[in-house]
Order: structure tokens, then sequence, then C-alpha cells
């Protein structure tokens, strides 16, 4: 390669001068490119679509975006929820799955309205679960979630029957008395007892009631006040396998043929296969997922697909399988490779030792 006289030199350095003069003078000019090849226009373009871009979680009906609660006891804080990010859609059927001390029931009583995130966000159906006052809380409470809790004696009240006990919380809506309310609000209690299969035991008080026929009457007074989701904290923990069929089916039921959205909280480990979506929590974060999906063939017959994903969090953090980085020794660093379509990450290949 020849190297270039000083007249080249100056001639180069002039034409880039020119070039960079000819940018400048032309700025101002919507369709000119800026120094990165993109033009001005373009980057208008960005700008917009950036301050346009949807509310994190505008199209979900639960939209929990890193939400922290920490307890503070004996001087010792307690980070249970440390930045969780969940969102759940209008009609969702999930189940929430998570070691001993994970953080479920934190989030469950947050979304229940019993307590209150220390930082971040959470809505539920349009409601602010930070800045609600307290009679905003109450009438959240009442008409905006349903609740099935694990111990019965919590879900139903044991002198009522069980109409009796569906029937409750839509008096307890503060509209006053009247023959035709209280005929509309039997009628009511009668559909979702018969939605739920259990017509035949409107009169019968909770103690002359099996364990699984109790939970299908207390999910049957959670969906009282037809709310827009149902949260349930291990509503089959205290059923053998076979009656928790048939819970989780008659979540499937409000969920399906009335139409709310539903959160299980469970240690159940046949719950994978009862749920479309399985959410895992891991130290106080949503971890990772597995969605399973049904195809009906062409001759009829049904396949069952599961597929496992790991949550990216919104500063692109993801948690990966602890047991695979333990199998694969990954720790403090790894290596990536940048695919077009992927990005493989690999144990580190310059670790010293
Ligand atoms: N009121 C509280 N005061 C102090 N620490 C708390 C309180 N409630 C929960 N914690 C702590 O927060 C962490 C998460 O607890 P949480 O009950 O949400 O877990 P979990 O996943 O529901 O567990 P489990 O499956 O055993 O019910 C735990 O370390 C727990 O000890």
């Amino acid at each position: 390669m020849s190297t270039p006289t000083s007249d080249e030199r100056r001639g180069t350095k002039r034409a880039q001068g020119n070039s960079e003069a000819a940018e400048a003078s032309s700025a101002s000019s919507s369709s000119s490119s800026t120094p990165s090849g993109v033009t001005l226009d373009e980057l208008r373009q960005r700008v917009l679509s950036t301050r346009q871009a949807p509310v994190y979680g505008h199209d979900s009906v639960i939209a929990c975006d890193r939400v922290v609660r920490i307890f503070s006891a004996e001087r010792v804080e307690v980070q249970a929820l440390q930045g969780l990010d969940l969102l759940v859609g209008k009609g969702d059927l999930i189940a929430l799955v998570g070691a001993s001390g994970s953080g479920k029931s934190t989030l469950l009583n947050i979304l229940a309205g019993l307590d209150v995130p220390s930082a971040g966000s959470a809505t539920v159906a349009g409601c602010d679960l930070l800045t609600m006052t307290p009679k905003e809380r109450l009438r959240y409470r009442r008409e905006v979630v349903g609740f099935v809790w694990q111990q019965t004696a919590r879900n139903l009240m044991p002198f009522l029957t069980a109409a009796q006990n569906v029937a409750l919380p839509m008096q307890l809506n503060g509209e006053r008395w009247s023959a035709g309310r209280a005929k509309r609000r039997a009628a009511r209690a009668g559909e979702l007892l018969a939605a739920l299969g259990i017509a035949d035991l409107a009169d019968r008080r909770p103690a002359q009631l099996s364990g699984g026929q109790q939970q299908r009457v207390a999910i049957a007074v959670a969906m009282a006040n037809n709310p827009s989701v149902v949260l349930a904290d291990e509503p089959t923990g205290e059923l053998d396998s076979e009656t928790a069929a048939e819970i989780f089916e008659a979540f499937r039921t409000v969920n399906r043929e009335l139409g709310a959205t539903v959160v299980i909280v469970t240690h159940d480990p046949m719950v994978a296969g009862e749920v479309r979506r399985t959410v895992a929590i891991r130290d106080g974060r949503t971890a990772s997922e597995v969605l399973r999906q049904t195809v009906t063939e062409a001759d009829g017959t049904e396949t069952v697909s599961e597929r496992e994903y790991v949550m990216l969090d919104r500063t692109g953090r993801v948690q990966l399988p602890r047991e695979f980085l333990n199998a694969l020794g990954m720790e403090h660093r790894v290596a990536v490779d940048l695919a077009a379509d992927h990005i493989a990450v690999r144990p580190d290949d310059q670790r010293e030792g």
C-alpha cells in the first residue's frame, strides 16, 4: 500500500472537513443523517415511540413491578420480596410455587390487600395497592378480589348454611335490605353452588360437609361479589390427591365459565398438570415459569406439551436454574455467545485453576 503524499493527506482532510461541515449545516434538516447514519426523522420517531410505549402491565389484570417487601423483626430485616415482577392476564389461571420462605404468602397477602409493599408498584384490576385509602382498601377486598384460604374455618361461618355463607359477602356490600335484593342474593348463591356441583348441599352447615365440599363452598363464597381475581392460598393443603383434583377442577370452572382470573399458591407437586401456567418464586423474585399447552391432533388425540422459561426482569437479569449452574460450575462470571436469534451462556472458559 503506497503512503499518501502530503497533498493527498490535505485533500483527504479537506474532504472529511467538508463532510463534517455538511452534516453540521444540515443538522436542522429532518431528512439528513447523523454521524451514526440514522436520520433525524428516525431518531425523533424512536424518542416518540419510547414516550408512547404502553405502561408496564397495561393489559394485565395483575401487574407487579419490582415489588419489595421488607419485614423488620427484632432489629433484623427480612427481604421477603426482592423486586418481584409478575404479570397476569385477564382470564388466566396460574399457580405460584416455591420453597418454604420464598415469599409466596407475602405476595398473596399483598394482592389480597392485607399487606402493603415497601417499594415497587402493584396494581390489580386498575387498583393501586400502594396508594389505596382505607375505604378503597375495604371496597377492594369486598369487590375486586375473592379469597380461598387453606383453613376452612377462615373461609366459612360455622353457624351459617352453605347458601347463607355464599350470600353473606353480598350482604356486606352495604346495600340496604330489601326483599328483592335478598331474593337476588339467594338466587346468585344457588347459581354459584350449582356451577360448582354442590347445589344439593345448600342447606348444610360446614360441619356437615367434607373438606373438599367445604372448599367448593369457599370458592362459591369467593365468587359471590363477582370479583376480577380469585386468590387461593394452599386450597388443597388439607385434602387427599383425588379431592385436590376436584378442587382444581372447581377453580377451572370459575375461571372458564365465570370469567375470574385465578391465582393459586400451592406446594402441591401435581399442580403443574392442573393449570396452564405455573410460576416459580425463588428468594422473593419470580424465577421461572412452566407453560402447558394441550394440542388436539387432526385425529382427535390430545397431546400436552410443557415448556420451561426463566424470567427476564426489566433490567435484563435472568435467574438461571441453580441445579444447572452448580452442575456446570457456573459462578461469578459466565461466557456469553451472542447470535442473531439467541444468546448462549457457557461456563467461564478463562477461569484460572
Ligand atoms: N410478618 C413477618 N415478619 C417477619 N418476617 C416475615 C413475616 N412474614 C414473612 N416473613 C419472612 O419472609 C420470608 C417469606 O415468607 P413467606 O411466608 O412469604 O414465604 P412462603 O413462600 O409463603 O413460605 P411457606 O411456603 O412456608 O408458607 C420468610 O423468610 C419469612 O420468615
